[in-house]
């Protein structure tokens, strides 16, 4: 098979009549997303001129909840939602492509929580599933994704789509992401010689190999947004209780319900209106932060791109438009916290863990990070219709080296 040397193509041409003529390829790979909270798929459109590097044209997205962890005794329904998207891929690829169209799902946090026998037998179903496909199953097509290498992609797709690995004169950017039971941040140390290592980006098959290697990311599996809130009320480890009720002060004071999470069943509910509001919820939110995570002093003097329940809650709270997403100060999200807790008593927010999620945000930024009061933050959901996920920095490792195996 061919080398291919120059994956990762600006995304910058615009596709036309006259360039059309020329195409000789078009090509797509599919990548499964199976997130805590959610299962998504990305069908990935590439377009190749005969001599040129491949051009990344389109996206399709779609997605279901809740994810495979949810289905952790029903390994069989955990597939069925599967199938369901890849029968999406199906009407969207056309049938003379199918054989060559890899398929992969890489399963992050939700399924690292799960006892090891219960995960790979979801896994397995799956497998068995893209076994039965049209579609090219490639060694290790299903597979439980280390963290740190979720932060990596994740960070290659965002400095591919904003055009920091392409422009000798850019800064890479660090990103940010909290997905509902592990967070990353993943940055490119400064000491890097940043013009070597764009050009053996872009001109060397070993490309995202050592990108993984030069990146720096730290992954903390039980800190996402909805693990927190678990170890908030302290309902994180150990054996769950799901006759016991979980208080704290981050919640209404007259609330009690339930909330089922990796598919364990929670009671929950605030305490007594004295002790409610934003400063108690920050002392509790501290405790299974403080002494927890790495503060890289490097991360101060860089951008940072943030997305996920960043976005989400932002948007949630009106802090950025739902399409654009938009740039905020990490003290806005406290200011917000701040006003949310203190009208814990007397407004119905909607959403009852609001407090208890923008204090975490909060202090998870600040106290766990390390970052300043006015660090800017980049809210985005997507750039140039092409969603802000780990996926698109997996699609190309996984293509790349389909095309660079040895025959
Ligand atoms: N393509 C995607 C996938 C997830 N998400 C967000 O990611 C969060 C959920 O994270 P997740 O289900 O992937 O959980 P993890 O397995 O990453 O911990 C929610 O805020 C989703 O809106 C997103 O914004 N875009
Ligand atoms: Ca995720």
């Amino acid at each position: 098979m061919a080398e291919w040397p120059f994956l990762i193509a600006p995304l910058c041409g615009v596709w036309n009549e006259s360039t059309s003529l020329n195409i000789s390829n078009i090509f797509y790979g599919i990548m499964f997303d199976a997130g805590s909270t959610g299962t998504r798929i990305h069908i990935y459109t590439f377009m190749q001129k005969s001599s040129e590097p491949p051009h990344l044209d389109n996206e399709i997205f779609e997605s279901v909840k809740p994810g495979l962890s949810a289905y952790v005794d029903q390994p069989e329904q955990g597939a069925e939602t599967v199938r369901g998207l890849l029968d999406m891929a199906k009407q969207t690829i056309p049938s003379t492509h199918w054989s060559s169209t890899p398929v992969v799902l890489k399963a992050t946090a939700g399924l690292r929580l799960l006892p090891e026998q219960k995960a790979q037998a979801l896994l397995s179903e799956v497998q068995e599933l893209f076994e039965e496909s049209p579609f090219l199953v490639p060694d290790e097509c299903v597979s439980i994704m280390n963290g740190t290498y979720e932060g990596i992609l994740a960070w290659v797709t965002i400095n591919f789509l904003t055009g920091q690995l392409y422009d000798q004169n850019q800064r890479t950017v660090g990103i940010l992401d909290l997905g509902g039971a592990s967070t990353q941040i993943t940055f490119l140390p400064q000491a890097e010689n940043k013009s070597d290592f764009i050009s053996i980006f872009l001109f060397s098959r070993h490309s995202i190999v050592k990108l993984i290697s030069e990146t720096t990311c730290f992954s903390y599996l039980g800190f996402g947004l909805k693990a927190a809130r678990l170890a908030i009320l302290g309902a994180l480890g150990g054996k769950a209780d799901e006759s016991r009720m979980y208080r704290s002060s981050c919640l209404p004071p007259s609330l009690k319900a339930e909330w089922k999470f990796g598919g364990i069943n929670y009671k929950y509910g605030g305490m007594a209106e004295e002790v409610t509001g934003f400063q108690s919820c920050y002392a509790e939110v501290l405790k299974v932060i403080r002494e927890k995570l790495d503060q890289p002093a490097e991360i101060r003097s860089r951008t940072f791109y943030a997305f996920s329940y960043y976005y989400d809650r932002a948007v949630d709270t009106g802090m950025i438009d739902g399409d654009q997403g938009g740039i905020i100060l990490v003290k806005d999200f406290e200011m917000k916290a701040n006003k949310v807790c203190e009208a814990l008593t007397e407004t119905n927010t909607g959403s009852p863990f609001l407090c208890m999620d923008l204090t975490y945000i909060t202090a998870l930024l600040k106290e766990g990070f390390g970052f300043y009061d006015h660090t800017e933050l980049q809210l985005k959901k997507k750039v140039n219709n092409i969603e802000t996920s780990w996926t698109l920095g997996a699609a190309f490792h996984l293509i790349q080296s389909l095309r660079t195996a040895p025959e």
